[in-house]
């Protein structure tokens, strides 16, 4: 036979025995269909060998990035899920609407088999690449589905057992797939039964989430028969613009009122579906915001309780200002991070799930910004009276990061004069711990982080007693840490646990707001005194300037420019040191340095005058620290520092 003909007519026994058994009583109805697509749409064979298709970090990444804010709800009910059905074998597993795994908590027992079975993050499970399955048939057939062992298209997915519930988006396709999976099952169709109750109502607290946080700025009305369900998990959702028409339904909503599709109320005006027009909504939410009101609509009479939110950062009473979360009462700040629109949706983002105690993970370059943009959500957080601990795991020697974070009791350590410490987790209790630089914890540490992270408490070195711990953590790192989970480096339990939503930090030379920051450090230089000036070329040069160390290089590069031209004088291109100078025409003589013998100019200059003001900014300008860390005396840190003309802060 040739290949063309076995690509589109799968010829294996198992697949005449598939095709026999659909639209029989003995495969239900969500399976036979999903063969018969695998069969006949896909032209399948149930008993190829296995291939996973798994995508790379940066695919994996960008589309985590799509999923935005939604991944970090997800996550946080992830783990609550997990938290109900673990120590059953089983993996709680998220993927978008492409059925490519994004998240997975995963029982650590049952790793290698979650792995051999090709669940993993990457792995793409639609059902034309694995066949009938929980998270590529859940798309398919837009419900809650159930794959039991055989059930699977893929003779060598049969061990599995899946449950999978599809997390609808505003407009009601899907938007991802929640499942739990477990890879080699003893589990009953009784005990899946009710795994896969557990999952749906994870899955439709998600889609709840999500609905009411993508309406944040529109009234959402909430409403349901029972008076008891309004707020809770069944309630029917619809948004509503200022005009009074209806901009989203949730499917319960669709049911409630009796409809078949969201055609029948998107678009219409309230008044029309429900007696209430939009001003008497708006004056029953000013008059009776903690009351449900009775209402019948109209089509069908039917009776109703409803309640209503107001847009968010619109207080309709104090009562509702004072029930509203409380991040939302604090403004995003501009003035904190800049006015570039992608920090702007980083710190939205991060500012709504950061409060929700949900923990971010920021990526970006060195000096993009990540203490700064941790720090202005702390400040943004109801928590901001409390201490911001910030911990740089690449700054403090291996052997001491233990006691440095964890902590030590008195006497843990031969000399007897040490006084116990607190270590840094237990004096952010409370506050935020920002973890910089994580992927350099050490392996062994990674492990007693992860440990404290998931009890909530923490045993000093030395001590035995627990000590409960209320942590709010933001980690970040300069290296790509889904490529170190991936190459081994850095566990995978620990990436997922810090990770309720990753952040990306651009680098400077794709900021938007490069003016505003230039402003903004320049007036920072001076204090309370008037910032210097600058003239057209110089801030032509500095908006063009591809900025490798970022911020901090900019920073730096304005202070030495604004100590340059003096008390009154204003900034011109002179001052701003050699890599600004403009290209030197071919032929013209070299650079006096260059001339001179002394160190090459250009790149390998610049890279070690940011290497030498990072160091020295992460050891707050202290000269004999600093010379430390870099191996060399305090004279030739001296020398250094006058040779690229680096001016110590006053
Ligand atoms: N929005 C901002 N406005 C003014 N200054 C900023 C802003 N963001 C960052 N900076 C400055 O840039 C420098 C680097 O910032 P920060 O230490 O937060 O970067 P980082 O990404 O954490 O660096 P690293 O990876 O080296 O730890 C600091 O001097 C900081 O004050």
């Amino acid at each position: 036979m040739s290949n063309a003909m076995s690509a589109s007519q799968p010829s294996s026994r198992i697949a005449s025995l598939l095709q026999a058994r659909i639209g029989t009583s003995q495969v239900l109805p969500h399976v036979a269909k999903s063969w018969d697509r695998c069969l006949n749409r896909y032209s399948m064979e149930p008993d190829a060998e296995r291939r996973t298709v798994v995508l790379d970090a940066a695919s994996v990444r960008a589309r985590q990035e799509t999923m935005g804010e939604l991944l970090g709800v997800a996550r946080a009910e992830m783990e609550n899920l997990y938290e109900q059905i673990a120590g059953s074998g089983y993996a709680v597993i998220l993927s978008d609407a492409e059925a490519v795994v994004l998240s997975a908590i995963t029982d650590p027992q049952a790793k290698r088999d979650f792995r051999s079975a090709g669940l993993w993050v990457g792995a793409v499970w639609s059902e034309q690449n694995e066949g009938t399955n929980g998270l590529g048939t859940a798309i398919a057939e837009r419900a809650p589905v159930t794959v039991y062992c055989g059930e699977h298209f893929r003779r060598y997915n049969a061990g599995l057992s899946c449950c999978g519930a599809p997390i609808l988006d505003v407009d009601g396709g899907v938007l991802a797939v929640l499942d739990a999976s477990a890879a080699s099952t003893s589990d009953t169709r009784l005990v899946q039964s009710h795994t896969m109750a557990l999952v749906s109502m994870s899955a439709n607290l998600i889609a709840r989430c999500h609905f009411l946080s993508r309406f944040r700025d529109a009234w959402v009305l909430r409403f349901h028969s029972r008076a008891e369900f309004v707020g809770l998990l069944h309630e029917a959702l619809m948004a509503i613009d200022e005009h009074g028409c209806i901009l989203a339904v949730n499917d319960a909503a669709i049911v409630q009122l009796g409809m078949s599709t969201r055609e029948q109320l998107v678009g219409r005006g309230i008044d029309t579906v429900l007696p209430l027009d939009f001003a008497a909504l708006e004056q029953r939410a000013a008059n009776e915001p903690a009351t449900l009101w009775p209402m019948r609509d109209i089509a069908y009479g039917r009776r109703f309780f409803a309640n209503a939110r107001a847009p968010q950062g619109r207080r309709v009473t104090a009562s509702q200002a004072a029930a509203a979360p409380a991040e939302a009462q604090v403004a995003p700040s501009r003035r904190h991070v800049g006015g570039d629109p992608r920090m702007q949706h980083n710190l939205n983002c991060g500012r709504q799930l950061f409060g929700r105690r949900v923990p971010i993970l920021l990526q970006g370059a060195t000096g993009t910004g990540k203490e700064v943009f941790a720090k202005a959500l702390h400040r943004a957080s109801s928590w901001a009276e409390k201490p911001f601990v910030a911990v740089n795991c690449a700054a403090i020697p291996e052997a001491l990061i233990e006691s440095e974070l964890f902590g030590y009791t008195r006497g843990a350590f031969t000399d007897a004069a040490r006084e116990g410490h607190m270590g840094k987790i237990r004096q952010s209790s409370g506050g935020t711990l920002f973890l910089d630089e994580i992927g350099d914890m050490p392996l062994a540490l990674q492990t007693r982080l992860l440990r404290v992270l998931e009890e909530h408490e923490i045993v000093p070195l030395g001590g035995d007693t627990a000590i409960p711990v209320d942590l709010h953590v933001i980690s970040a790192s300069h290296h790509d840490l889904l490529a170190m989970v991936q190459a081994g480096t850095f566990r995978e339990d620990l990436y997922y646990r810090l990770n309720g939503i990753t952040l990306e930090l651009p680098p400077l030379r794709e900021r938007t707001d490069k003016r505003e920051l230039i402003v903004t450090l320049l007036r920072e230089e001076r204090g309370d005194g008037e910032p210097p000036r600058i003239d057209d070329a110089a801030m032509e040069r500095l908006l063009t300037h591809p900025w490798p160390g970022n911020i901090r290089q900019l920073r730096n590069v304005l202070r030495t420019a604004a100590a340059l031209c003096g008390e009154r004088g204003r900034i011109g291109l002179e001052h701003l040191g050699r890599e600004f100078e403009l290209p030197r025409e071919h032929g013209s003589s070299a650079p006096a340095e260059t001339a001179r013998g002394d160190d090459a100019a250009g790149p390998l200059r610049t890279a070690e005058r940011d290497a030498l003001m990072h160091e020295l900014e992460r050891m707050h300008w202290n000269i004999s620290r600093t010379a430390a860390t870099l191996g060399v005396s305090r004279n030739t840190l001296y020398r250094k520092i006058r040779k690229h003309r680096i001016v110590l802060p006053g």
